[in-house]
């Protein structure tokens, strides 16, 4: 059953949710200056309502391009084989009912961005911000995500064509309600998170998925210096959130 309540949870909760994730799966937490660097506002953590986390693999492999990837655990992180983190993430998010589409769901744009975030995470593990762009996103919506859930968007990368530049990926968008509620039995068959995301679990809730095409840019796009660089992310901040529509007004008062 999707946890699901009308306001944001609170920070403590949400904090308890992710530290959950983190102990049970060997994930850490990328730090959103890591990755989106000082002068890049995070929009979308800012239209999740802050409740929002990049989780990586606290794992690497030798190699990137090899397609079935080794997944390991945090004490191999010392390897000295290892030098690229594994092609996979997780994104945890809890959507609110400012991001309402149909009635008591989730809009299908707020979808599309975490599963688009989650395979672009995963085609870019150094976090290259001139790296990929996504070319094609393909979402299929398979059911209507609860207003008020926790959920996770399990991405990993099964092809790449470096001579051509490109890049495909997967993400899958699941229920994570359950780890979110103080129990011991977790209806989420997340022993590997990653290996998970491969494939479908029978007793998963999966709300959607999607698979894209990312292709690395032959031109970088010009940028005039760390001021306009600024004004263009705070633009997007400003179009997601009007995207997100009206009612993402009223979570910004409540920050
Ligand atoms: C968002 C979340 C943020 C917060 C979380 C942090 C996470 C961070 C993650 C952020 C993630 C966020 C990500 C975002 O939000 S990225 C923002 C949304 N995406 C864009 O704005 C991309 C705009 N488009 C372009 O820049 C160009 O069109 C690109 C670079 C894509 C290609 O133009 P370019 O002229 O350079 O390339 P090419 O023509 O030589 O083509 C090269 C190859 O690619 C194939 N091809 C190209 N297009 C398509 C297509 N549509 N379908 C199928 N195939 C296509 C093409 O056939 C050829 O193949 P081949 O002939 O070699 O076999």
């Amino acid at each position: 059953m999707a946890f699901t309540e009308d306001t944001l949870p609170s920070l403590e909760a949400w904090k308890c949710f992710v530290r959950r994730l983190e102990e049970r799966y060997g994930l850490r937490e990328v730090p959103r200056a890591s990755w989106l660097g000082a002068q890049r506002p995070d929009f979308l953590s800012h239209a999740l309502q802050q409740r929002v986390a990049y989780l990586l693999p606290a794992a690497v492999c030798d190699d990137l391009s090899q397609k079935e990837a080794r997944f390991c655990s945090i004490s191999d992180q010392s390897s000295t084989e290892a030098k690229v983190a594994v092609p996979g993430a997780i994104i945890a998010a809890y959507v609110g009912r400012n991001l309402q589409g149909p009635s008591g769901g989730v809009h299908g744009g707020a979808i599309a961005s975490l599963l688009d975030a989650s395979i672009g995470m995963a085609t870019n593990p150094r976090s290259d911000p001139d790296g990929y762009v996504t070319a094609q996103l393909v979402v299929n919506y398979r059911q209507i995500v609860p207003l008020g859930s926790y959920v996770l968007a399990l991405a990993y990368v099964h092809d790449r064509e470096p001579a051509r530049r490109k890049c495909y990926g997967m993400s899958r968008l699941v229920d994570a309600g359950a780890l979110a509620q103080s129990t011991d039995t977790c209806a989420l068959q997340l022993q590997r998170p990653l290996e998970a995301a491969r494939r479908d679990t029978a007793r998963e809730r999966v709300y959607a998925d999607a698979t894209a095409l990312f292709v690395r840019q032959r031109h970088r796009p010009e940028t005039h210096g760390e001021r306009s660089l600024q004004t263009a992310a705070v633009n997007r901040v400003e179009s997601v959130s009007g995207f997100l529509g009206a009612q993402a007004r009223p979570w910004r008062a409540s920050l």
